[in-house]
């Protein structure tokens, strides 16, 4: 007999003591979501770290969709996406920005990329003790875990002031992309019986290059690569404090707990498949869409397919169109446009025009149904051709997500102390009671 036989019974049984009909939300004025009636969020806190435009009030203050717009410390991210004068380190450049506020000039820059470089080195014996004896199956929840233990190597772990948990972050952010790497590298040997390859950091490599190269068995990347990788890192590194793995953050730090804690909330956060796991869902999706289709596939195709897709009856799919929709972006999403102006020419390197002439014939399509069907403007988000970069740079699936993790962990720092800094309250938000007020009867009597 199934052994959960009763938990079942006992679940069936409890809906007519537990539910909550949904025109309560509406008469106690509950923002579901902490979402208002327009789909705006609900204002929880003032930042002046990034800004996430996706529309504009009128003279009424009426919402009026426009095109998506971030801003980093004020700054618009396509101000910074200039091929001609790409020097490397543009991720490093905007931790900068995000954490102390302002551009740095050339040695400032040059000794924070230092400061965190000296961080790449792992403590003695973390790679084999944590990683390569203790594989784990998701990288993600590995992350955290791996995380959740370099509290035993910090001698002052708990130490949650402001300037402390700075240095904590940055030494966190230089440690977190050989983490990734290993627990992968780890998986794939343990689990795909595949050949263990651990090549060391590099001081004198950015985040992006040390990535490439250490994911790559004969450690080599061209300089294109590893500037499509930085990229993708800027791209990530920032979103607000409403999205949901920062206001995590902010959430648990609010408690003053430590700031590994804190972190590996957000990574659980940052997992789900509706927030960062999004860009392995979309992924798959298009991979799956491409082998039932094929890359040929007519317009009505692609049209049948969303529609299958929105009825839950296209395999491996639960209703939602992974890489489209947003909270705040309704037009479009500035990373998903400057993404797909850069996969074009990279694309054509690799040979693989045809798939990304199908990503964006499938895009079109998508988001005109997905808009008409919800009657909203619904757009590809960040996820949907993230996916598609990193598997131009050979970047296993497995990454996608923890890769999202060591470009955003800085956003999280930088929201962590700006919320220690200005707002400092533990958050807590109430919820109202709205059942009824019972007599304890003693278990004979029942
Ligand atoms: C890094 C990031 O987190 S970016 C987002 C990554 N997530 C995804 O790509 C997953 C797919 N997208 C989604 O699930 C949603 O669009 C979210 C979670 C991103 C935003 O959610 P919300 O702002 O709550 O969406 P919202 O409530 O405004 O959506 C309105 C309607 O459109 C539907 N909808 C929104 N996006 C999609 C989608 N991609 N596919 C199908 N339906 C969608 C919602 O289910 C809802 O339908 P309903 O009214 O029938 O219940
Ligand atoms: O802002 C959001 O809700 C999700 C998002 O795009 C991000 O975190 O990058």
């Amino acid at each position: 007999m199934d052994q959960n036989i009763h938990v079942a019974q006992f679940y069936g049984k409890s809906q007519n003591f537990t539910q909550i009909p949904r025109a309560l939300y509406t008469k106690h004025g509950v923002k579901r979501g902490l979402r208002n009636e327009d789909h705006t969020g609900v204002l929880v806190g003032l930042t002046r770290i990034a800004d996430v435009v996706g529309y504009r009030r009128d003279a009424d203050g009426h919402k009026v969709n426009c095109e998506g717009t971030l801003y980093y410390r004020g700054i618009d991210i396509s101000d910074f996406i200039k091929k001609d004068i790409y020097n490397g380190y543009l991720y490093e450049e905007a931790c900068f920005l995000l954490l102390f506020g302002y551009l740095p000039n050339k040695k400032e820059l040059h000794e924070f990329c230092k400061n965190i470089s000296d961080s790449y080195e792992l403590p003695d014996d973390f790679l084999e003790m944590n990683l390569l004896r203790m594989p784990g199956r998701n990288l993600m929840n590995k992350l955290q875990h791996a995380l959740l233990t370099l509290y035993n190597y910090d001698e002052d772990p708990d130490n949650t002031d402001v300037y402390q948990t700075l240095l904590k972050g940055l030494n966190i952010m230089g440690k977190l992309p050989s983490i990734a790497c290993y627990a992968y590298m780890s998986k794939v040997h343990y689990y795909d019986r595949r050949s263990l390859i651990i090549h060391y950091p590099r001081k004198d490599y950015s985040t992006a290059e040390n990535i490439l190269s250490m994911l790559r068995p004969d450690s080599s990347f061209s300089e294109a690569e590893a500037h499509l990788l930085d990229l993708l890192l800027f791209l990530h590194a920032d979103h607000g404090g409403g999205t949901n793995s920062t206001f995590t953050n902010v959430v648990v730090a609010s408690t003053d707990t430590d700031i590994y804690s804190t972190m590996s909330s957000s990574i659980g956060a940052l997992k789900g498949p509706r927030h960062g796991g999004a860009n392995v869902r979309a992924s798959k999706m298009m991979e799956q869409i491409i082998d039932t289709v094929g890359l040929n596939a007519s317009e009505k195709q692609l049209r049948d397919t969303v529609y299958r897709i929105l009825n839950k009856n296209f395999p491996g799919t639960d209703g939602l169109v992974y890489g489209f929709g947003h909270a705040v972006y309704t037009i479009s999403d500035p990373r998903a446009e400057i993404m797909r102006n850069y996969c074009g020419e990279v694309a054509h390197k690799k040979g693989l025009d045809k798939h990304f002439d199908f990503y964006q014939r499938f895009e079109s399509v998508a988001k005109d149904i997905i808009s008409a069907e919800k009657g909203m403007d619904i757009c590809s988000n960040v996820d949907y051709y993230s996916g598609f970069c990193y598997h131009m740079l050979d970047i296993p699936r497995d990454l996608y997500t923890p890769l999202f993790v060591v470009s955003r962990l800085v956003g999280w720092l930088a929201h962590n102390l700006e919320n220690k800094l200005y707002d400092g309250r533990i958050m807590r938000p109430a919820t109202k009671y709205v059942g009824d007020l019972l007599p304890y009867i003693c278990r004979e009597e029942r």
